[in-house]
């Protein structure tokens, strides 16, 4: 027709998703007030969004095109203009608008592990007077910390962990040494080209005794220049999965001297003459990686799969493929059984989890100021079995969920451009950071009756323990996961019960909660059959159940998702944007692919001189 192929990106709202947002059964406002904690937290989550939204610095648009480098420097430059922003807008560190931005901006802001694992380190396992002195820095951007636990050789078994830090009472100072190649820290994020100081885990030795993993700040780089410090030889490791924009590093230490006040000593401390004073639990210097297990999960884990059900389910109303029935227009995709079959459980998934993980984030902050302020100790057993079991459970669950919503939209899932690529190489990190998932299952299944028979008789016929341990893992690693299951499901049924005050919203996330059960329930079918636990009729009924719930949760979808509240901004989706028009976005996205830069006619001439 001669008519323009391509417009610019049309205005208003793609038909086919408006259609889906006219009628919805639930103040969906209300809903989003919920996710956010409250009606005045959603305020300020959307005032600091819109902050960050407004201010290019923190704009994306080019993310899908840049080399490791400039995703490195852009994360660097949009952490340094947070910094500027909190100290403009007075927003305090601890604050809740700090928070709402780092959600926001995630690992696209440089210094993550100093922001989400080095200060808090320092803040609960170093005394008062070394909060005093490196928190400010920290906060400050002086001085950039990265965590450094994991070794070449050890990552999983930190009784295993070869650096050693030996006290040398002659001059008040620990001597750092990693005696071998596999003793390299290899792995903690910001290391390889930002961190000025480490916080080393290493075994310490005192009175030539081995006093187990303790912490230590080193001082890795100049203040001034930046350059590495006498002992010291730091990078980066290289090309990883995702994460591009951090620099994971390595970090070899020879013979580097600290003075006695750098070791966090807030529950052990060696004194001047060498000996060593604990206060606490063993596993108190263990309790960072509880802290951060936790709040990997609204901050990381969770918001990975909530964006996958938002662009997936967006892209499911507005794109047609193929006829449910003859002589009728092509049908959206959202109608097929089998699309909501993919999809619907996910989204359920994410609010089983939000509501689990904001529980069960009250629940550490309770135990932190029982060992804080009363040196209580006794809740951290039960805090690291759920926290290790929790990570484990919500990262397997919600990268296998990302990569579901990523198939679910065909060639175009298979695009960077769409975002879910992406996301899945990204959440997939988290199935192996802070603890590999199957170790975290299997210390949560140090709790569990069935296994513990099994355990038991293989003890009382002689085997040694650490054999009937791992000969009795497997069944250990399945019950950590039920456990799992049912606090989750028996957190999401005591969320829907105090929400009889809002009956639109419990009506709509029953819907939701029934269907996370069921769908539990089939997943794991053959438990259920195997214990005597449910008939295959029964299972029938569970079938035919979960059939008619996806049918509820139809009409619904869109606004569902639509209350997650992510910006445009925030999901980076060609295919997954508020007003729906994918095919656009995508066409106009790939003209930005340096592919399809002119080719230089030097060039061209050389190419097509070889043909
Ligand atoms: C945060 C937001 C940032 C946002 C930012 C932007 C985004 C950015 C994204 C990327 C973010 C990447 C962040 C990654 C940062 C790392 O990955 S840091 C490194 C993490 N490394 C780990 O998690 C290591 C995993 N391994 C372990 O935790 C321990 O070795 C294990 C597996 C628990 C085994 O412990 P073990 O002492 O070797 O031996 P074990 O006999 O199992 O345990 C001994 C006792 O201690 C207990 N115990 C063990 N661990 C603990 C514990 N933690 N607490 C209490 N008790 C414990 C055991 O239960 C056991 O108790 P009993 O039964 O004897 O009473
Ligand atoms: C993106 C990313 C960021 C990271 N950031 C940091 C950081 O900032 N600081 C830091 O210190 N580290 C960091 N790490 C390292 C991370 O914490 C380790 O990779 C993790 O703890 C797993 O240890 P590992 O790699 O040595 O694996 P291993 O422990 O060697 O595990 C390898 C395999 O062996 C199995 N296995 C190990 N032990 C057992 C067992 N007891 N029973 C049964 N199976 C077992 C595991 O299940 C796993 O499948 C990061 C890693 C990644 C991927």
């Amino acid at each position: 027709t001669g008519q323009p192929l391509v417009t610019a990106t049309q205005s208003g709202v793609n038909p086919d998703i408006h259609s889906e947002r006219t009628s919805p059964s639930f103040p969906v406002e209300r809903v989003t007030n919920l996710l956010d904690g409250g009606a005045e937290l959603t305020a300020t989550r959307r005032h600091v969004e819109s902050i960050i939204n407004s201010d290019s610095t923190f704009s994306q648009d080019d993310r899908y095109f840049l080399t490791r480098v400039e995703q490195y420097e852009g994360s660097v430059r949009r952490a340094v203009r947070l910094r500027e922003k909190m100290k403009e807008l007075g927003w305090a560190d601890n604050g809740t608008e700090a928070m709402f931005a780092f959600r926001v901006l995630g690992a696209d802001v440089a210094f993550g592990i100093h922001n989400g694992v080095f200060i808090p380190t320092i803040k609960e396992l170093g005394i008062e007077a070394q909060i005093a002195k490196w928190v400010p820095l920290a906060q400050d951007l002086q001085i950039i910390g990265t965590y450094a636990q994991t070794e070449l050789g050890h990552g999983t078994y930190l009784r295993g962990l070869e650096t050693t830090v030996t006290f040398d009472p002659s001059n008040q100072e620990f001597v750092i040494n990693m005696p071998r190649l596999s003793s390299i820290k290899w792995w903690p994020g910001d290391l390889g080209r930002s961190a000025t100081h480490a916080l080393v885990l290493a075994q310490l030795y005192t009175q030539g005794k081995c006093q187990g993993m303790h912490a230590f700040i080193v001082q890795i780089r100049s203040l001034v220049d930046h350059s590495s410090l006498p002992g010291v030889t730091v990078g980066d490791i290289g090309p990883k999965m995702n994460f591009d924009q951090v620099d994971n590093g390595f970090l070899i230490l020879q013979n580097v001297h600290i003075p006695r006040e750098n070791m966090l000593c807030r529950y052990s401390e060696v004194s001047p003459d060498g000996t060593y004073v604990k206060r606490g639990s063993d596993r108190i210097n263990y309790f960072s990686m509880v802290l951060t297990r936790t709040r990997l999960l609204s901050a990381e884990i969770i918001p990975a799969l909530a964006k996958a059900c938002v662009i997936a389910i967006r892209y499911s109303v507005v794109r047609r493929q193929s006829k449910l029935k003859p002589g009728e227009m092509e049908t959206k995709i959202l109608d097929y059984q089998m699309q909501q079959q993919k999809l619907f459980p996910q989204l359920a998934t994410v609010f089983a989890f939000h509501f689990m993980a904001s529980s069960f984030e009250a629940f550490c902050n309770q135990v932190k100021v029982q060992i804080k302020s009363k040196g209580d100790f006794s809740s951290l057993p039960e805090l690291h079995a759920l926290s290790a079991g929790l990570k484990a459970l919500l990262s397997d669950v919600c990268s296998a969920g990302v990569e579901t919503c990523r198939r679910a939209c065909g060639g175009h899932g298979y695009s960077l451009l769409s975002g879910l690529p992406s996301l899945y190489t990204r959440v997939a990190g988290s199935c192996t950071y802070e603890g590999e998932n199957t170790v975290m299952q299997l210390q949560t299944a140090r709790l569990i009756k069935n296994a513990g028979f099994q355990l038991q008789s293989l003890l009382q016929s002689g085997v040694e323990q650490y054999v009937a341990w791992d000969s009795t893992s497997i069944l250990l690693a399945q019950a950590a996961i039920a456990h799992c299951q049912y606090t989750i499901v028996n957190n999401f049924v005591e969320t829907m019960s105090r929400l009889q005050h809002e009956p639109e919203i419990q009506q709509v996330l029953q819907v939701l909660c029934d269907l996370y059960a069921l769908s539990g329930i089939l997943a794991n079918a053959e438990e259920f059959l195997h214990d005597g636990y449910m008939t295959g009729h029964q299972l029938d009924l569970v079938t035919a159940s979960q059939r008619d719930l996806l049918t509820c949760v139809r009409k619904d979808a869109v606004s569902l998702v639509d209350a997650f509240d992510y910006s445009d901004q925030q999901l980076h989706s060609a295919i997954g944007s508020y007003d729906g028009h994918a095919y656009q976005r995508l066409f106009e996205w790939a003209q930005k692919a340096p592919m399809n830069a002119k080719v230089p006619f030097a060039l061209f001439l050389a190419l097509s001189s070889c043909c």
